[in-house]
Order: C-alpha cells, then structure tokens, then sequence
C-alpha cells in the first residue's frame, strides 16, 4: 500500500515568501509516516522546489498541459513541471473544469502526459450540488471516473481525489456517510478496473478540510488523505492536517 497523502493546493495564491512556509513544514515533519506534498502556482514551482529540498516535502503542479510542447500560449508541460522540480500534478480540478472548459477526455489526456513526464497525476472528480440533490451524485463520480482515469493507471502513478464542488472553499464538508459512499463506490469501480493496483491506489477527499474536521474525515474507509486548499497555505494550519494523517 502506498504511504497515505496529505496535499495542498494553492490555487492562485502565494508569493515567494511562502517559500518560509516550505521550510517551517519541512522542520516541523521531518520523518513523517505520510507523504507530504504542496502544489504551488506554476511561477513558484521551482524556488519551492528548492526550498524543498532535503526536506520530506514533495512539490507538484496544478496542471499541466496534454501535449509535450508547442503552440500552447500561456500553457505549461507536464515535462515543464518536472524539469522544474515537481514530481506530480493536480489534473482535473474542477475550477478546470469551470474555469477552462476541460472535460474528461481533455483531464485523461493530462493524466497520460503526467505520466509520460514521470509525473504522479492527481485525479480530481466530484458533483456540484444540484447534481446531488437530485440523487445523481453517485453516477456523476462513476462517469468522471471511468472518463478521466486512464487504462494503465496504477497505484503508483495515480491519485484519485473526490472534490465535492460545493464542498470547496465554502467550508461545508461533505459529512463522513457522503464520503464514505463514494470512496467506496471509487474503490470498488477502480478494483474492478485494475484488480490490485486499484484496490491499492490513493483515494483523496477534498473540500473545506480543516485541522478541526481531519482527523474525523481521516477515519472513513477508502480514504487515504486530502487535498486541502485554503488550510495548506500556512504550515501552522497545515501540520496539524499532517499529523491527523499520521495518527489515522
Ligand atoms: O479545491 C480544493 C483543493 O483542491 C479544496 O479547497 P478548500 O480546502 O479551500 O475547500
């Protein structure tokens, strides 16, 4: 079973002195049971990889693009990524999937170039509220699953993080029976698919994680850490996650 993971996403924030907040997580997990990893904002990608270094905090990206290089203005490579430092990238978020339109062959694409780039890619998935309070939450997952995970996904090379749309940055958690449903029905569609390497592969929740609802969260079958926002910007509020993780 791969080490469980606890990860941060910060989104379009930060600036060159969170580079200190690198470091203070680093002292404060300096041989930690769990994998520790903080996706900045591609222009800090590599200082904070360096900042990193030596440390047991992993760096990743947010995206990455499908193709390995080209006419993509504005775009980065998942090679891009790991020349600069990181070793795996968020594809899939829905503020992508929003924001830019990516649906899952596009978010499957990304994943097979996080691959090719020796990349751990980080497949996000989740209902927005309507389509849980019209009962479909479950077929939703199950569809951006099947659409968004490439065939030759293995515990290695993928993480699969459960998002609940309406769960993110507006501080409403999914409860642990909503979570607990749908890791289970992850696990078992993603065993089904890949036998062992499925039934071995990370399975995230993400949405308004706090150090006050983690260790709760942490005590659902099927999940193996989080993707935290918002609480990953400040090593004070980050670690006491990590250590949640450790003690789950
Ligand atoms: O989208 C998220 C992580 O990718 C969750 O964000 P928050 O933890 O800020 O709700």
């Amino acid at each position: 079973m791969p080490r469980k993971l606890a990860a941060g996403n910060w989104k379009m924030n930060g600036t060159l002195e969170g580079l200190s907040e690198i470091a203070e997580l680093g002292g404060l997990h300096r041989a930690p049971s769990v994998d520790i990893l903080i996706c900045p904002p591609a222009t800090l990608l590599s200082p904070m990889a360096r900042a990193a270094q030596g440390t047991s905090v992993w760096i990743g990206g947010q995206d990455c693009h499908a193709a390995a290089s080209g006419a993509h203005t504005g775009d980065v490579s998942a090679g891009m990524l790991s020349a600069a430092g990181a070793a795996y990238v968020i594809v899939g978020h829905s503020e992508r999937r929003t924001d830019h339109g990516e649906d899952d062959g596009n978010v499957r694409a990304k994943a097979e170039a996080a691959w090719r780039a020796g990349l751990v890619a980080i497949v996000c998935l989740g209902e927005t509220l309507e389509e849980r309070e019209s009962g479909r939450a479950l077929d939703v997952v199950a569809r951006q699953l099947a659409g968004s995970v490439p065939d030759g996904a293995t515990a290695a090379n993928t993480v699969v993080a459960y998002e609940p749309v309406w769960a993110i940055g507006t501080g409403k958690v999914a409860g642990p029976t909503e979570i607990g449903e749908v890791h289970a029905a992850m696990r078992a569609a993603l065993t089904q698919r890949f036998g062992d390497e499925g039934a071995q592969m990370r399975l995230l929740y993400g949405g308004s994680v706090k150090a006050s609802n983690a260790a709760e969260i942490f005590a659902v079958p099927h999940v193996d850490g989080a993707l935290v926002g918002g609480a990953s910007l400040k090593a004070s509020d980050f670690s006491p996650i990590v250590t949640a993780l450790e003690q789950a």
